[in-house]
């Protein structure tokens, strides 16, 4: 799916991914990278609380159960929903890699509608990466983790230091990630990267 504008498409120089020495093992649930992230904390009670597992290689899948409150169409998941979950299940992806890196280009295809309480099964993976761009790309189906596809992705994340969040971050929640033990250390893997 990779490469349909050219800001998606890998440069000449670009390589295959590598997957962290110490990224947790394929079939483990990653768990939310922050509580209060809408695409997968779980102390977001009207987020999306998407769960990501890690696969083989540089790829993962999660699951997404439509709630009511995801609607856009009456019975019907918001599309801005449902990139949401691809923008999470990619941006899980980087956990592998143990890299930290934000979204800089997300392109969606809606291929079919999504009914409430439908779970959404995603798979990504990392495709290239070149300096600090990172190439992904997702798929979501319905019916069960073989079945249709009813959404993809192709996406470019660009690697950042922790110093863009706390640059950048409202400073009420930069201080409380800070002073929370579980954030600081899954913020300081990320920093021994070498
Ligand atoms: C202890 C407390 C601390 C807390 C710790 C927290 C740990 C949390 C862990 C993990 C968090 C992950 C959170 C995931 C959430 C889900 C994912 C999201 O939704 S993320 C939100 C949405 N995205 C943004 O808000 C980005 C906003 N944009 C930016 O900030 C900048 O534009 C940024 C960083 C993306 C790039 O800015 P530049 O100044 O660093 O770099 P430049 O030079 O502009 O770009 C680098 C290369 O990338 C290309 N590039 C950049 N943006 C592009 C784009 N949109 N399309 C195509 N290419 C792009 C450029 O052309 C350049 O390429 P060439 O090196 O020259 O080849």
């Amino acid at each position: 799916m990779s490469g349909r504008t050219p800001s998606l498409t890998p440069p000449d120089d670009a390589t295959a991914p590598v997957r962290h020495p110490d990224a947790p093992p394929a079939g483990e649930l990653l768990g939310a990278h922050y509580a209060h992230c809408f695409g997968c904390g779980d102390a977001q009670p009207h987020g999306l609380q998407l769960q990501a597992r890690a696969a083989e290689g540089v790829a993962i899948t999660a699951e997404f159960t439509v709630k009511p409150e995801h609607q856009g169409a009456p019975g019907l998941a918001h599309g801005g929903v449902l990139a949401t979950a691809l923008d999470e299940t990619l941006g899980s992806l980087n956990w592998l890699l143990r890299a930290i890196a934000v979204t800089g280009r997300l392109e969606t295809d809606f291929v079919r509608p999504v009914p409430v309480d439908t779970v959404l099964y995603l798979e990504a993976e990392v495709t290239a990466v070149a300096g600090r761009k990172i190439y992904s790309t997702a798929v979501g189906r319905i019916g069960g983790p073989e079945g249709e596809i009813a959404v993809r992705a192709d996406a470019l994340f660009i690697e950042v230091k922790v110093d863009h969040f706390i640059d950048n971050g409202r400073p009420e929640e930069i201080n409380a990630a800070m002073s929370d033990p579980d954030q600081r250390r899954r913020a300081r893997a990320f920093e021994v990267n070498p």
